[in-house]
């Protein structure tokens, strides 16, 4: 390993250990990955006093013993893991501190190094801003040092900035930066919701939609930070919070800007303040912080009585208030019903009975909802909501009904939040030849989305944006009248057959997926007509050899990952023209494997009935 100009060994003495216990390992990687990874090493060496830090980093890397691992998935760990570290650096360093900016130059660096160029660019400016704006002393030729590495960053971005894709003739390249949903509306004119007996709510295509389009975009209702992002991350839109302004009250729930801390102050944490740290130690931190957001959100609308009024009207004539399935727009009661009837879609009795056999749903998973199943970590909860929004026409004698009703409501938000909002992940970095696995940032809840259905092998994905902007855009061609699907699941990476799928969404999700991959193990044919298979290449040669021992039929990801012609090729096809990331998307994965096939046998990939998961 190369040895450090600095002279780390001595400050940080376990390195040397790992020194000694992977020379050898170190000695077998190609060299690109070497002068990386000493990069990187230099790098997390100019920040000092985090030993405990670099020390985790260094473990991590050490587990990665599995030599497949090393070629290509090895750096990127590594990068991964200084990523994390130089984040929770700027996270916990005052952003007035040398420190911070000298973890936003780590950063730029690290991002510069995996070919992330705007990202590298916007922590070098950021640096550089700070250091202005708080007039530190550059003892360490920082300044100088950022300004080169922005002046190559901007380089590089223009050198590799992507040709759109022929298939994108038409595409406009999304605005990171504004994500201005066009015309006002949340919805661009291909898709409207829809209703049916058989997938209940649901989206559809009303025209043709193209791969990389986007679908929609639209503020979100509620969002929820991963349990790893509550320290870096905005409570509110869940934005990137490194400079982030936290509440003057509970000090406790943190935001990126001042506008977002005002926006969560008058619709909900006015009340939740009180009880914020105590939610967020709940096991069901994320539904319970949901569930009470929209319940204090809804109760400052209209007031306490009108709520339970709409309530107990709902529960008597649910049939009759469909007409507000698919209309949320109009005022409180439409509104507020849309929310609370969202678990009141089509169902399937046998499927619930059969969930329930198997132990997935819990036998008393409807006694969720009722007014008597009484939990004193709820009722601490609710009493703080009532008690500070309780109208003054509430008598003490019908409070004991209030909270009834209430918690009734509060459960019933929880289980919407679980079945209706979806996860959404970080974006990878565009022009990475990795396909990073997509680092769940929150959950969130928004209109559109909360409508979409799953499909194995989806045609549209979701993304999250600046400004806390949720957006979908597809990932594969759809046609006109045809549904708008995500996966549901990051847990579907590439070729679990039909039954592994089910069951991991019934245990995930709660639900028997009928989607056609499940259904009749349907898979998606290439958006192309291949004209020949390629000719054999080593990789090639050693696939086949694999695949036909018989013993593993699979691909391994590292060895998908590993044929360059492939990631480029569906680098082209998806990535590339997609507004966001494709990588963190579930069916990308599949349908990178029938690419795969395609590309090199010339046929179409089945799905074969015994299948393992790698
Ligand atoms: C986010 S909601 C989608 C909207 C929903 N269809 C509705 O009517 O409100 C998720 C629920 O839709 C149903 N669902 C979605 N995709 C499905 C699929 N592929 N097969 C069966 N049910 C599905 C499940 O009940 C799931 O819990």
């Amino acid at each position: 390993m190369k040895k450090s100009k600095t002279g780390s060994s001595a400050r940080f003495p376990f390195w040397n250990d790992q020194i000694r216990r992977f020379e050898s390992d170190y000695a077998k990687l190609p060299k690109v990955v070497r002068d990386e990874m000493n990069s990187a090493m230099e790098l997390m060496e100019r920040i000092t006093e985090k030993s405990t830090e670099v020390t985790m980093i260094c473990r991590g890397f050490v587990k990665m013993k599995n030599p497949l691992y090393q070629e290509v998935v090895h750096d990127s760990v590594f990068h991964g893991i200084c990523f994390a570290w130089a984040g929770r650096c700027l996270a916990y360093a005052r952003p007035s501190s040398l420190e911070y900016v000298q973890g936003l130059q780590a950063r730029a660096d690290l991002h510069y190094h995996v070919g992330n160029w705007d990202e590298c660019m916007l922590d070098a400016r950021e640096a550089l801003d700070q250091m202005k704006r708080y007039k530190l002393t550059d003892w360490l030729g920082t300044a100088k040092r950022l300004g080169e590495l922005l002046a190559k960053a901007e380089a590089k971005a223009i050198e590799h900035r992507p040709e759109p894709h022929p298939s994108m003739n038409n595409y406009e390249p999304l605005d990171v930066e504004s994500q201005k949903p066009p015309n006002d509306g949340c919805l661009f004119d291909g898709v409207e919701p829809a209703y049916n007996e058989e997938w209940g709510r649901h989206l559809v295509a009303k025209r043709d939609i193209k791969v990389g389009e986007m679908i929609f975009v639209e503020d979100m209702d509620c969002c929820i930070l991963a349990e790893e992002k509550i320290h870096t991350n905005c409570s509110h839109c869940a934005a990137q919070a490194w400079c982030g302004v936290a509440c003057d009250q509970c000090v406790y729930a943190l935001y990126c800007s001042v506008e977002c801390k005002d926006a969560a102050w008058s619709d909900y944490h006015e009340i939740e303040c009180q009880i914020f740290e105590e939610v967020n130690r709940r096991k069901d931190r994320m539904e319970c912080q949901a569930a009470l957001r929209l319940l204090i959100k809804f109760i400052k609308m209209e007031g306490l009585e009108k709520v339970i009024r709409t309530t107990n009207n709902y529960d008597r004539n649910a049939e009759l208030h469909r007409k507000y399935f698919l209309d949320k727009k109009s005022g409180f009661v439409s509104t507020y019903i849309w929310y609370y009837s969202l678990l009141d879609r089509a169902g399937n009795d046998e499927d619930a009975e059969m969930l329930r056999e198997a132990r997935i749903v819990d036998e008393h998973a409807d006694a969720e909802e009722s007014s008597d199943n009484y939990d004193e970590a709820d009722e601490a909860v609710l009493s703080v909501v009532l008690g500070s929004l309780k109208p003054d026409d509430v008598n003490e004698g019908s409070y004991d009904d209030c909270m009834c009703t209430v918690r009734k409501i509060f459960k019933r938000l929880q289980r919407i939040f679980r079945v209706n909002s979806h996860w959404f992940g970080l974006l990878p970095p565009r022009n990475s030849p990795i396909p990073y696995a997509a680092e769940v940032k929150c959950f969130a809840f928004s209109y559109y989305s909360s409508l979409i259905n799953h499909d194995c092998f989806n045609n549209s994905a979701l993304a999250i944006g600046k400004g806390g902007k949720l957006m979908a855009y597809a990932v594969a061609p759809i046609k006109k009248n045809e549904q708008v699907t995500i996966s549901y699941s990051h847990m579907l990476y590439f070729n679990l057959d039909a039954t592994t799928r089910r069951l991991n969404l019934a245990q995930e999700r709660k639900f028997i997926c009928y989607c056609r991959g499940c259904v009749n193990e349907w898979v998606p044919r290439p958006p192309w007509t291949p004209t020949k298979t390629l000719k054999s290449n080593i990789f090639q040669t050693a696939l086949l050899d694999h695949v036909s021992s018989n013993k593993n039929w699979y691909l391994t990801k590292q060895q998908i990952i590993s044929n360059k012609i492939i990631v480029e090729f569906v680098n082209k096809q998806i990535y590339e023209s997609s507004p966001a990331s494709a990588f963190c998307d579930t069916g990308y994965y599949r349908r990178f494997i029938n690419l795969a096939y395609h590309m090199m046998y010339g046929v179409e990939w089945k799905v074969p009935e015994q299948c393992h998961f790698n």
